[in-house]
């Protein structure tokens, strides 16, 4: 059986979006017929370049600092021009997740960066699919999607507390992004199988 590859491609200063792609490849991961690949985007070496050129879905994980991807993140989106050049990561899919201190942060704009990085390698976003949650009287932080995004999967730790105090529900948030992702990967590949199949 051909597995689908799903690649978490992450940069974490301090460990806490690190807890979250790993809570992304669980999810993944608990797909049938999915293979997952976690790369940490400051040290990729030219196995897990491969890793992410034949995965068929790429989820992008970076914490939010002053408002925005870390720069670090930013320079390994710089470093995949040439793959942008040669469109190499065309149609495949494309997912985003962050962290940040605060509970907003400003972390849309991360999430933002994220999309429009996979908008111009033509891949294809899949959002978070979730409801906002803890936004009624009945709910409550322990919620899944707690902090109510719908671009991506998003996350608030604690400025004090390490990534072992990562969120229950941010967790959950992550690992259900992972599971949407692998879940339309595996759809897809069938897809193409089958019309492999009938040409
Ligand atoms: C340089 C820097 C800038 C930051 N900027 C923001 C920010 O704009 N908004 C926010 O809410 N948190 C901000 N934070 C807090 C981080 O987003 C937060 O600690 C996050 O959990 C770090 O994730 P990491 O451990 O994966 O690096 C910043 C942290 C650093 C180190």
């Amino acid at each position: 059986m051909t597995m689908t590859s799903v690649a978490i491609a992450y940069f974490s200063g301090y460990g806490h979006t690190a807890r979250f792609a790993d809570a992304v490849r669980e999810g993944a991961a608990s797909v049938a017929g999915v293979e997952t690949h976690l790369v940490a985007v400051d040290a990729v070496t030219d196995e897990q370049w491969e890793i992410l050129d034949a995965a068929d879905a790429i989820v992008f994980g970076a914490p939010t600092y002053f408002g925005d991807v870390a720069g670090k993140f930013k320079l390994f989106m710089e470093s995949t021009s040439r793959r942008w050049d040669e469109q190499v990561w065309a149609d495949k899919l494309a997912a985003g997740f962050t962290t940040s201190g605060a509970k907003s942060g400003d972390k849309l704009q991360t999430l933002q960066s994220l999309s429009v990085f996979a908008a111009q390698h033509s891949m294809l976003w899949v959002s978070l699919g979730l409801r906002p949650g803890w936004n009624s009287s009945t709910g409550s932080e322990f919620d899944l999607n707690r902090l109510g995004v719908w671009l991506g999967a998003a996350a608030q730790s604690n400025g004090d507390e390490g990534p072992e105090a990562a969120h229950p529900s941010d967790l959950a948030t992550a690992d259900h992004l992972g599971r949407r992702v692998a879940a339309h990967a595996v759809r897809r590949a069938a897809a193409a199988a089958l019309d492999a199949s009938a040409a």
